[in-house]
């Protein structure tokens, strides 16, 4: 409901010299703060530490500089993009940054209170803003200027646009697309400036179709959640989860071009550091895995493992066989179980029962007395039958313990198992084969939440890392306690003088304990470098993105990693793909946090024209369930074309493609297409690229090819979502492609 008029004419050059000279200020003082950071940079790297504290104090003082010369080196293109008039009061510029003089200020943040009308604010509710401009710039020069006047008198007479900064909105839709997403600080629309400044606590559901940015407003809230908690949010990470290792490489600029760095953003199946999952599965295989009941299949792995002897086992103690059979070993599994322990931690309850049992038998050999009960001993006679006592039994324990044959027996009927071990025992051993996989064969992306699952069904036996820390810190508190003494023994006792003796020590005022936390190494990486190779790292919120396709195996791993629940969740139900994907919100959600979370829904679509929406809805009119599409605010004047062909054919369109250009194919003939066209590449840095669905989701190119549309839809259970994803990729340019069958494929058929 605002009024647009492009600045122009005489007005135009004042407004484009006037706001040149302001950026051309706001660069000098980036410039300047730039140069003081460098000098501080430099200055504390030319300390040279002395002690660990104070090498450490400067490691993390240095990298406080580093990020911040990071975060000004970042905002150099499009430092400065807004401008708001309010009614009363001077030009408030809005920028990536803020930058202040003194009080003032010169630059205000994208994500201040302040800047807030820049993209909330119509004719109706201005927040008392007379005009809204948008800056273009290039490099440091203003290339275009476009006024709103948020008026409601002239809003009525011009027509109603929902859109903020229509111009420059529509200018960043048009631009190519160059296989990286940009951010879009500058044209955030009311709808998605809701959703990234909505607050950060409990789980926020945004849902919206294809195209509607809800990449952009993730990448753009957790930019936001940074700037407005930095304090816990820098203590405890941002992790943004995206579907695979393409689709990170495709945001990965986002956020530094917002000057953030700090987060970490992980495909599910990195969320297991250590291990590395890119082996291959089929679709059915990796829908099992992902099951919840999948958990009760790991409990019963575990609890299998858990062995008694079925025939006694002998064992050889100083030459003297002692048994163990089951009905000893019983009792002390169960007791074991009953601890409620994971298994590695309830393993020493059941060492110490089985090493009890082995201890009494052999203090029952060797401590019997043959003549306790000796009516003839009289006195002399013991009034128990075994001559050792409890300190005699402890040290037979000891050995016990000690003995090769026995530990062996031990890790044979309780082993001491890690995540890794005991999945790849599971699927080597499992009776359901279809889950049945040769040791050795590499982890699946559906394998991370199970072992993720499995390590905390086992517990970590941390026992060797707690008693390193504790001599760490004995070791410190002895060097400080010394530190203390020293210290203290050298206060001037010659100094008779009340007053002198009155000047507190540090002695008087430091305990050793404090002092020696001091010495302590601190940990200079950032939270999220921390984060990445901690599996049971909490993060202070977490993002999910393309969330319809997480199993429900991934959402119990990824609500580990996030206890506070403070969660941005963000898909498209009508998208998904994986077979064991999201049908609703509720369902994925409801084991976690009941009904409390919130949805937020984006209904316009920024990405597909409105020619390729019509067409879209027309091949999806029979869906069922129907999908909703979104609302299209642009057109390309280019209607979809159909075309049919060789492999030959598709190479000449392939070679015709003037932006950059998706083949999307289906998975059945991926292979087959790439043999045929060795030209097209993988990496979204090349001008053409061939995708399967799955790879091309949360996608976008200038033009796509289509390849057998058909065939996508019956390709796989969710096959009409797929075959939506598909439609939606291209911004200007959509050809259906119908593929003639080659030879081989000819003959596949036919098989
Ligand atoms: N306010 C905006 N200003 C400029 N560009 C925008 C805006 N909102 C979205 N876009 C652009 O629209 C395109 C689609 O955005 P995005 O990929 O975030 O959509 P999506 O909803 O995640 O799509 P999908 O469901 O297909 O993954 C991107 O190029 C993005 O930069």
């Amino acid at each position: 409901m605002s009024s647009l008029s492009s600045v122009s004419g005489k007005e135009s050059s004042s407004a484009f010299a006037e706001e040149q000279d302001y950026v051309s200020m706001l660069y000098a003082r980036l410039d300047q703060m730039r140069d003081r950071v460098r000098e501080h940079l430099t200055g504390t790297w030319r300390q040279s530490g002395g002690t660990p504290q104070a090498r450490s104090q400067r490691d993390a003082v240095a990298r406080g500089y580093a990020d911040r010369l990071a975060r000004y080196e970042a905002v150099e293109q499009g430092l400065c993009f807004g401008r708001l008039d309010p009614r009363d009061g001077g030009p408030l510029h809005i920028g990536r940054i803020g930058i202040h003089d003194t009080d003032e200020p010169l630059l205000v943040d994208w994500r201040a209170p302040a800047a807030r009308p820049f993209y909330v604010a119509t004719a109706v509710t201005s927040y008392g803003i007379a005009r809204r401009r948008h800056i273009r710039t290039r490099d440091r020069t203003v290339v275009d200027l476009d006024d709103e006047v948020l008026d409601a008198d002239v809003a009525a007479a011009a027509g109603d646009s929902p859109l903020v900064g229509e111009a420059a909105l529509l200018a960043a839709l048009d631009a190519h697309r160059t296989g990286r997403m940009r951010d879009i600080v500058a044209t955030i629309q009311a709808e998605q400036d809701r959703v990234i400044r909505s607050e950060a606590r409990g789980v926020l559901v945004v849902q919206g179709g294809p195209g509607t940015g809800k990449t952009a407003v993730a990448l753009h809230r957790a930019a936001y959640l940074l700037y407005t908690y930095r304090e816990q949010l820098s203590a405890r990470g941002v992790l943004i989860v995206g579907p695979n290792p393409t689709f990170l490489r495709y945001i990965s600029q986002v956020l530094p071009s917002l000057a953030e760095t700090g987060v970490l953003l992980a495909t599910p199946a990195d969320l297991f550091p250590g291990v590395s999952a890119t082996a291959p599965e089929p679709p059915e295989t990796a829908e099992l895995k992902g099951r919840s009941d999948m958990v009760d299949f790991l409990i019963r792995g575990i609890a299998a493992r858990q062995r008694v002897p079925q025939t006694p086992i002998e064992i050889e103690v100083d030459r003297h066989p002692v048994r163990l059979d089951r009905y000893d070993c019983e009792p002390v599994r169960r007791r074991a179980r009953e601890s409620g322990l994971p298994h590695n931690l309830a393993r020493p309850i059941f060492v110490a029962g089985i090493l009890d049992v082995l201890a009494r038998q052999v203090a029952e050999r060797i401590g019997a007395d043959p003549f306790w009960n000796d009516p003839l001993g009289e006195d002399d006679a013991p009034a128990t039958p075994n001559v050792l006592d409890d300190a005699d039994v402890a040290d037979i324990r000891a050995d016990l313990a000690g003995l090769p044959s026995v530990r062996a027996i031990l890790d044979e009927l309780w082993p001491v198992l890690t995540p890794e071990r005991f999945l790849s025992d599971l699927w080597a051993t499992t009776d359901r084969a279809e889950l049945r996989r040769p040791r050795g064969g590499g982890w699946t992306a559906a394998d991370v939440p199970l072992l993720d699952e499995a390590a905390e069904l086992l517990g970590e036996d941390d026992t060797v890392q707690r008693a390193r820390a504790a001599r760490d810190r004995l070791r410190r508190l002895d060097y400080a306690q010394g530190v203390l003494d020293i210290s203290a023994g050298s206060r001037s006792y010659e100094a008779e003088d009340d007053a002198e003796a009155e000047i507190p020590n540090v002695a008087d005022v430091l305990e050793a304990a404090v002092l020696a936390e001091r010495y302590a190494d601190r940990d200079t990486r950032s939270a999220a470098e921390r984060a990445a190779v901690d599996r049971r790292w909490a993060f202070g919120h977490v993002i999910v993105d393309e969330a319809q396709e997480l199993s429900p195996m991934a959402w119990r791993l990824l609500m580990r990693r996030c206890p506070s629940r403070s969660m941005t969740i963000v898909g498209d139900l009508a998208q998904t793909g994986a077979r064991g994907g999201a049908d609703t919100w509720s369902a994925v959600l409801s084991p976690y946090v009941a009904d409390r979370w919130r949805l937020a829904a984006l209904t316009v679509s920024y990405r597909t024209p409105t020619e390729i929406m019509a067409y879209a809805a027309r091949l999806l009119a029979d869906a069922d369930p129907p999908i909703d599409l979104p609302q299209p605010v642009r057109s390309s004047g280019a209607e979809p074309r159909e075309v049919s062909g060789s492999a030959s054919d598709l190479a000449a369109l392939v070679a015709e493609a003037r932006g950059s250009l998706a083949v999307i194919v289906p998975a059945g003939r991926h292979a087959e297409i790439a043999a045929a066209l060795p030209g097209l590449g993988r990496d979204l840095d090349e001008p053409a690229v061939l995708l399967t669905v799955t790879q091309s989701k949360g996608l976008e190119f200038d033009e796509v090819i289509l390849v057998e549309p058909d065939l996508i839809r019956s390709e796989s259970p969710r096959g009409v979502n797929d075959l939506y994803v598909a439609l939606t990729r291209a911004t200007q340019h959509l050809t259906i492609f119908q593929l003639a069958p080659t030879a081989v494929s000819a003959a596949a058929r036919q098989r």
